[in-house]
Parts: C-alpha cells; sequence; structure tokens
C-alpha cells in the first residue's frame, strides 16, 4: 500500500515514524510520502488561503494549489519510478520528479493502475464516521491518498474536481471539532495500516481487539498475581481454557452492554450462554 498525505504542516505527521508504521515502512510492507501543499502554491507569497465567498468568519483553502499537489501524486504514482517509498517524514516532496525519478519503485505505479482510482480521504466532520469496518475496507486499498484541510475547509470544487480521478471520500472520526485533518489522518492511518498483513508482528492479537467482531475487549492482566491487594481473577491462573474463554466472553459482552450497548444491539449472533451472562 501506499500512502500520500498533504497538509500544510507536514512535520505534524512525523508521529507515524514513531510507530509500527515506520518499521513497516523499513520492511517495505509500506509507502508514505508527505507533501507540503505550500510547495504548490503559484504566487510568492505561498498564499493557500483566502477569504469565503458569500461572506462569512475565517479562510477557506485555494483550489490550485490542492489541484496541484494531487495532479503530482498521481502523475507520479502512474509514472514508473517517480515517487520513492517516502521513509523521512516531513521532507515534503516538492523536490523536482528528476531527483526522486531516480529511487524508483515500479511496483508502485503498476499496483496503482492496476487497482484503479486512488482513494482520497478528505478528513472533515461533514463525512460519514470512520469506524473498524471503514478501517478493514481500507486496508484493502492499494492507494490513500489523505488531504489535511485547515482553516473552514478546503473550496469545494477541488472535491468535485477530484471526484474523475480519485475515489473521493470524506470521513469525520467522530462528532466534535478538530483544527485541522492531520490529526483525524494519522487516526485513520495508524487503524489501517495495522491490519495490513505483517505489521502488526503477531495477528493473533488482532483477533478479539474492541470493534474487530462487535465487541469490546475484555480485561487484561499480568504479573503479578496480587498487587496491592488488587487479585488476578482466579480463572486466568487455572490453566482452564475452556473456562478462561468462557469468562473472557462473558467479560467482552459485559462490558459491551454497559459502555456500548449501541454495539450489542447490532449483534445477531450470541449464543445462549451469552445471554445468560447479560442476563
Ligand atoms: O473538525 C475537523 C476539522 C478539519 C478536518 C477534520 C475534522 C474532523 C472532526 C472529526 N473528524 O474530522
Amino acid at each position: 500500500m501506499r500512502i500520500d498525505v498533504v497538509s500544510i504542516f507536514p512535520e505534524y505527521l512525523e508521529g507515524l515514524r514513531l510507530s509500527l508504521i515506520g518499521k513497516a515502512i523499513d520492511q517495505g510492507l509500506l509507502e508514505l510520502g508527505v507533501h507540503d501543499l505550500r510547495a504548490f502554491t503559484v504566487d510568492r507569497h505561498r498564499t493557500v488561503d483566502d477569504t469565503p465567498y458569500g461572506g462569512g468568519a475565517g479562510m477557506v483553502m485555494k483550489a490550485e494549489p490542492w489541484a496541484l499537489a494531487l495532479e503530482r501524486i498521481l502523475d507520479a504514482a502512474a509514472a514508473p519510478g517517480s515517487l520513492a517509498p517516502r521513509d523521512r517524514l516531513g521532507e515534503a516532496d516538492e523536490a523536482a520528479p528528476a531527483d526522486e525519478a531516480a529511487a524508483a519503485d515500479a511496483e508502485t505505479a503498476d499496483a496503482v493502475t492496476a487497482a484503479g482510482k486512488p482513494v482520497l480521504i478528505v478528513p472533515s466532520p461533514a463525512g460519514p464516521v470512520f469506524d473498524q469496518r471503514t478501517a478493514e475496507e481500507l486496508a484493502h486499498a492499494d492507494h490513500l491518498v489523505f488531504a489535511c484541510g485547515r482553516y473552514e475547509g478546503i473550496d469545494q470544487r477541488v472535491l468535485d474536481w477530484a471526484q474523475e480521478r480519485f475515489e473521493c471520500r470524506p470521513m469525520s472520526i467522530g462528532d466534535y471539532v478538530l483544527n485541522g485533518g492531520e490529526v483525524a489522518s494519522m487516526v485513520m492511518i495508524e487503524a489501517v495500516t495495522r491490519l495490513i498483513p505483517g505489521v502488526i508482528g503477531n495477528p493473533e492479537s488482532l483477533a478479539e481487539e474492541s470493534h474487530e467482531d462487535g465487541l469490546l475487549e475484555y480485561p487484561i492482566y499480568t504479573k503479578p498475581a496480587s498487587w496491592r491487594g488488587h487479585e488476578v481473577p482466579e480463572v486466568l491462573l487455572s490453566g482452564n481454557h475452556q473456562a478462561i474463554a468462557r469468562w473472557r466472553r462473558d467479560r467482552r459482552l459485559e462490558r459491551t452492554a454497559e459502555v456500548r450497548p449501541d454495539l450489542l444491539a447490532r449483534l445477531d449472533d450470541l449464543d445462549r450462554g451469552d445471554r445468560e451472562a447479560l442476563d
């Protein structure tokens, strides 16, 4: 998978470098390009915003820099050998194509062209809410592009223009307001990339995670068995794997019923034991 992120604060994305994602880049499981939108401005003041038509507070991100940045990403991904796997975040690749062509990855272009249009994700409070199902869906994409808006947002015509070139996906990460799309992009990038085979060392750790199957995860414990008067539940020390599995399932059901009854309502595969745990 290749991921490109466009932002006026490319250094914001450095956090991705500190995680398993950085390791995945080193292993060649993932390519990550971070692009400074100001590198695609067309005036000497490197202007990225202007006042809104129709009046109102705040500023709107201008369309042209976005179109130039997105075209650059498309052209690079479609032309063999023009976008290198960028593993040094914060180095906005406004450099001329020539010095990136040298560090080519022809497979990237094939993957993008073979798989059709890249997915353009535009973090926005006005989008559908991103969830684990969305993460699982996007984990199968070959190329994700994140457009990190700031100010009051991006000129709508960018989305309209991008429709032909991308699968455009406005996306919210929850019902609250942020100052820009960078943090939302990092949340989604982490949730998606951890599902790529090989990124998480032990794939079994993905099973029974919260939201993986509609239930929240069970409480977990480690040594010592007795800590400041708090004991590990006896069943977990019993070695009885069937009893442990039942206990863990019961705790997941109870926790989900207590914290997220809305999730429980969606489940249609509860067995008799499950219902007894909930009574
Ligand atoms: O509030 C925002 C501002 C800009 C970009 C994204 C967001 C947002 C809020 C919730 N999910 O995304």
